[in-house]
């Protein structure tokens, strides 16, 4: 089958800048998920996280996007994965193309809460409930939530179904 993914990369180099956060425990065992209620991935259990606004810097969106979605202040985190998104159906009017800046929190101010936009919970790193989050979740989640850094990209057919797709194991992420 012919690869596809290297002909969108060329094509959206400058892809819109989007933060995903994953709070974690002290012991690593615990991470905090949220059912995303509105937007983009409704109905999925996800990070927390959004679109980096003009003017604004990665991390400054990344504690932003925290902070109005579940309420707390972060305050130590860690880059952990830098996912490119390409979409082959969008349609023409909406872009859903875009690089997903991962993080893992691991210090923060406040406990997580509800808002109009997330519901947070406590699950067990051993037992991601990965039928409830996006199809790539299972590819690299799990490498991330190990300690590995990771580069990848993914290609989507549609919003439930994956056709290339390419991770990589880095020790720094940019
Ligand atoms: N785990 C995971 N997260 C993803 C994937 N694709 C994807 O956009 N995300 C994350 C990145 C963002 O945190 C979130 C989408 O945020 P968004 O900014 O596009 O959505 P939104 O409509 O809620 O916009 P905003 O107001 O919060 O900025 O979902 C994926 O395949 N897996």
């Amino acid at each position: 089958m012919a690869e596809r993914l290297p002909y969108y990369e060329q094509k959206y180099s400058r892809l819109r800048d989007v933060t995903l956060c994953y709070l974690v425990s002290g012991d690593g065992k615990k991470v905090l998920i949220a059912m995303k209620k509105r937007g983009f991935g409704k109905g999925k259990l996800n990070g927390i996280g959004g679109k980096v606004e003009s003017g604004e810097s990665i991390t400054d969106a990344l504690i932003r996007e925290t902070s109005e979605e579940i309420g707390t202040r972060l305050l130590e985190f860690e880059k952990v994965g830098m996912i490119n998104f390409y979409f082959e159906n969008s349609p023409p009017d909406k872009d859903f193309n875009q690089r997903v800046h991962v993080f893992l929190g691991r210090k923060w101010e406040g406990e997580p809460s509800e808002s109009e936009e997330m519901a947070p919970m406590w699950t067990d790193v051993s037992r991601l409930p990965l039928e409830k989050m996006w199809a790539d979740d299972e590819y690299w989640l799990p490498l991330v939530l190990s300690g590995k850094k990771i580069v990848a990209s993914f290609l989507f057919e549609n919003e439930e179904k994956i056709s290339e797709m390419k991770i990589e194991e880095v020790n720094v992420v940019e």
